[in-house]
């Protein structure tokens, strides 16, 4: 049986090209896509006010009359759904519609053109799939495209299409008006939490971002598969924009999944993994996922921002209680973790630099932070020479997960979430691992 190689991913056929044949013939999809029990989890639809995303008006916030009151419900944002909408956000519309119609024309070339950017083994820019690593591997029904935007000089032009011939101003636009609007953001969740605006930009100095694209071709089948699978996002932020009407975004909240209805000219911004550690738990990664609409395609891109590539990331100590009421995060050196951990939305960021290859077990193994981090956090995944060693890490994360699910389930439903987290979690640190040194298939992959 076929593995993907440690970061990357096994060859999958393109979706769009696979919907275009079956949407038309009476022939079922494969059976890879088929995600009935998933699918049919209860959705709710956010028609309903009480059940909608709070939307963050930037004028206000930097009106003087009414910054408090709107910091103070961007802060609410953050703490209770991770989630919210941004509006008056300043990024001119030509800049969103130029980088709308590129991405859009970019889809629509023949295969032969997109491949010309395709994912190359061991880099998770350009155009394919992540994630899938095995060949028995339930699948998305999307493809991906991926680029890292900031710093520049990190910017491979390689996966940068020049055709359409706009794409890559309109790309570079958007990713500096993006990152303008981020700055903004940053600076009044710094005032919500209390802290320094200027030591929390620092964190995020040189704002680091990268761009995942993604094209969702419609479905037959729609009710039966799912477009990107549940996660979080790794970042710091992530500034979303679904780049067409189709819907398709929902996030877990209370157990449920809410459909989010993008607002026209709005974007979508969502709290990361390292923001929430950054908070000390105060603003919350939610857990997301997209779905498929049966006749019409959706898009959509998200910006990812990093912290600054050497920074240690803990809680900022004027958040840091210290109390036995209160289970601080613990520190991390993210230069150090987050090269080797799973996701490729860090995976492409932070490529292990030789001097800090060592080091992979936990920094801080309790129970509690390995549920509320996942496995993942803590170990690493290693590069070829040090494959030797991957049986024992990958046993030893198998034995924390068993345990860490054992002692949620025993806590009972108060701990839900943190079960499902270590799920997801774990499941993604599985990803990019090298699975022949695990042996058998992973129980709870899909
Ligand atoms: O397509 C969407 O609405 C979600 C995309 C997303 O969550 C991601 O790219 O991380
Ligand atoms: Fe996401």
């Amino acid at each position: 049986m076929a593995h993907a190689e440690a970061g990357g991913s096994l060859a999958v056929p393109n979706v769009q090209a696979l919907a275009e044949t079956y949407n038309r013939s009476d022939e079922q999809i494969p059976g890879r896509y088929i995600r009935d029990e998933e699918a049919a989890e209860e959705v709710i639809v956010d028609h309903d006010i009480s059940s909608a995303i709070p939307i963050i008006d930037v004028n206000k916030l930097l009106d003087p009359q009414s910054s408090k009151e709107e910091c103070a419900k961007l802060g609410s944002a953050c703490k209770h759904w991770g989630f919210f909408q941004v509006i008056n956000h300043g990024v001119p519309n030509e800049v969103i519609c130029n980088f709308r119609n590129d991405i859009t024309e970019f889809f629509k070339q023949p295969l032969e053109a997109k491949m010309a950017y395709s994912m190359i083994p061991g880099n998770l820019q350009g155009y394919g799939q992540h994630f899938v690593v095995s060949e028995n591997q339930k699948l998305d029904w999307a493809d991906l495209f991926g680029l890292v935007l900031r710093p520049i000089d990190s910017r491979d032009m390689r996966f940068w299409p020049s055709h359409p011939p706009s794409f890559r101003n309109s790309v570079d636009r958007y990713s500096s008006e993006a990152a303008k609007l981020v700055s903004c953001l940053l600076k009044f969740l710094a005032v919500d939490m209390g802290v320094e605006p200027e030591s929390f930009l620092e964190i995020f100095r040189g704002q680091p971002q990268s761009m995942r694209m993604t094209y969702y071709p419609p479905c037959k089948q729609a009710s039966k598969v799912v477009g990107l699978s549940p996660h979080t996002d790794r970042m710091g932020l992530t500034l979303l924009l679904q780049a067409n009407d189709v819907q398709g975004l929902q996030i877990r909240k209370d157990g449920k999944w809410v459909a989010i209805n993008a607002l026209d000219g709005a974007f979508i911004v969502n709290v990361g993994d390292t923001l929430e550690i950054l908070s000390n738990g105060r603003y919350k990664s939610i857990e997301h996922r997209a779905m498929v609409h049966p006749t019409r395609e959706r898009m959509s891109a998200a910006l990812f921002h990093a912290v600054y590539l050497d920074a240690t990331v803990g809680p900022l100590p004027e958040l840091v209680k210290n109390d036995a009421q209160h289970q601080d995060f613990p520190k991390t050196e993210l230069g150090k973790l987050s090269g080797k951990t799973s996701t490729a939305s860090s995976a492409w960021w932070n490529p292990v630099s030789p001097e800090k290859k060592q080091d992979f077990l936990p920094v801080d193994s309790s129970w509690r932070s390995i549920a509320k981090h996942g496995v993942r956090r803590r170990i690493g995944v290693p590069l070829d020479e040090e494959r030797d060693s991957i049986g024992d890490h990958a046993s030893f994360a198998h034995v924390m997960r068993a345990l860490c699910l054992l002692l949620l389930l025993l806590a009972g439903p108060g701990l839900q979430r943190e079960r499902q987290r270590l799920h997801t979690d774990t499941r993604m640190f599985m990803c990019d691992l090298p699975l022949p040194a695990y042996g058998p298939a992973l129980p709870f992959w899909d």
